[in-house]
């Protein structure tokens, strides 16, 4: 197929922090949210902690050796908070930054951009004491935290995500408590959203007074479709669709929350004052897109507070995540932000899909299945680039098998297989396809 992939689109792989670098405590560093959740007995599969996870601590440098084989033009990675300031604020623990120094000096010197996350889900435990994000000073923290690292490492490192997933930092985290802080209450989660995007906010203000302009927030997005054409499954199917999609991204480009979300949460929903939506109207520069899948919804009366869920289909073809593979989903919602935030600068900060790899044969791993799911994914951003989408980069997710949150390391996102014994890393044949990709600038979907 014709390559509509610009010669300068960036091509990446994504990890954060606790996923891939073990050694959460070492040389100074303070416990985050994700150590102490994951140490507690029955919140993770099979007992999996993230205390070696990789050992990216360690291999940094063989991994962007890796990075370089494939072709990388960008890497985007996450900082752990407690790396860099153990108690959350206050003292910087300067062995945490020298760690991040050293990746981004190695990216720099096999070509490859750094995309810096400041924050992927591992709050540090000493500020989640003091309330965590339900503590109207979280914001203010946060934008510490962002200041002390652009001051580190603005000078090189190009793209900066302030917030990776806030909705899924919400709701998991703080409504249905599958994910840490573990927290299930239905008060919690739309003052827990507003400082995160307070946080967003003041991060964005603490860059812009460096005077630079590359910084967003990457967001979960999957467009909502009913099971039926029935009324109460279209009337679910949109109240998702504000759930997941509008929420977050309404607040940040409108200054507004969807009305939905006062007939969701009731009366747990804050009286906003006009004051503190205006504070949180802050796109930022591009938008960050992490894409999966669709959600197939319909009405659910015995699942409050949305009264919708999500339902696997029968008939279609499920990742080890049991999310449908749906290509189609990713157009759609690159062209879905074209039309309603219009034509924001997006990058495609994760797509991808655990599978049941087999063993190596030979040190590599054959991973059809993930080969055809990144090939009809790359070929969906295409088709929304041919149709004006201002789409500047693509990362698979993920460079490394890795520690997947509450799955533990039963899930796996790789194009590196990760040994579970001495951590080596295998090539899949989906690091070779995506090699070709990068080499023949998208052409070889
Ligand atoms: N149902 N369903 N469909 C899609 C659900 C999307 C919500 N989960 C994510 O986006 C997480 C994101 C996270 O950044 C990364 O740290 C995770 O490892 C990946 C893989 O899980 C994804």
């Amino acid at each position: 197929m014709a390559a509509p992939f610009p010669d300068d689109f960036l091509w990446g792989a994504a990890t954060s922090a606790y996923q891939i670098e073990g050694s959460p405590l070492a040389d100074g560093a303070g416990p985050s949210i994700w150590h102490r959740f994951a140490h507690t007995p029955g919140r993770v599969a099979g007992h999996d902690t993230g205390d070696l996870a990789c050992d990216h601590y360690h291999r940094s440098l063989e991994d962007v050796a890796l990075m370089a084989e494939l072709g990388l033009s960008a890497y985007r990675f996450s900082l752990a908070w407690g790396r860099v300031l153990p108690e959350g604020r206050g003292a910087v623990n300067s062995r945490g930054l020298d760690f991040y120094e050293r990746l981004v000096d190695a990216l720099l010197e096999h070509g490859i951009q750094p995309m810096a996350t400041l924050y992927h889900w591992d709050l540090p435990v000493a500020l989640h004491e003091r309330g965590g994000w339900l503590n109207p000073d979280s914001p203010h923290w946060f934008a510490e935290y962002a200041g002390t690292v652009f001051r580190a490492l603005d000078d090189r490192v190009p793209l900066w995500i302030t917030l990776n997933e806030p909705w899924v930092v919400t709701v998991p985290g703080y409504l249905d408590g599958q994910l840490a802080p573990g927290h299930r209450d239905l008060f919690e989660p739309p003052r827990v959203a507003n400082h995160l995007l307070l946080a967003h906010a003041e991060a964005v203000a603490a860059y812009r007074a460096l005077g630079r302009h590359r910084i967003g927030l990457a967001v979960n997005l999957e467009p909502q479709h009913p099971a039926s054409p029935s009324p109460a499954d279209l009337e679910a199917a949109r109240r998702r669709d504000a759930f997941i999609n509008r929420w977050f991204l309404d607040a940040l480009v409108f200054g507004r929350y969807p009305e939905e979300l006062a007939d969701i949460f009731g009366p747990a929903w804050p009286e906003f004052s006009a004051e503190s939506l205006a504070k949180i109207r802050c796109p930022g520069d591009f938008i960050g897109v992490n894409y999966y899948s669709r959600g197939l919804v319909r009405a659910a009366p015995e699942a409050p507070p949305l009264d919708a869920i999500r339902i696997t289909p029968t008939d279609a073809e499920l990742t080890a995540m049991d999310w449908e593979v749906y290509p189609e989903g990713l157009t759609e919602t690159l062209l879905w932000l074209r039309d309603r935030y219009a034509n924001p600068p997006l990058y495609i900060t994760e797509n991808g899909a655990a599978f049941d790899d087999p063993p190596p044969r030979d040190g590599l791993v054959e991973d059809p299945r993930r080969v055809a799911y990144l090939r009809a994914h790359i070929r969906a951003a295409a088709t929304a680039l041919e149709q004006g989408v201002d789409l500047r980069g693509y990362c698979v997710w993920s460079l490394l098998d890795n520690f997947e949150w509450a799955e533990g390391y039963s899930k796996r996102f790789g194009l590196y297989q990760v040994d579970p014994g001495d951590r080596t890393r295998r090539p899949k044949t989906s690091a070779c396809f995506y090699r070709e990709v990068i080499r023949s600038r998208g052409a070889a979907v």
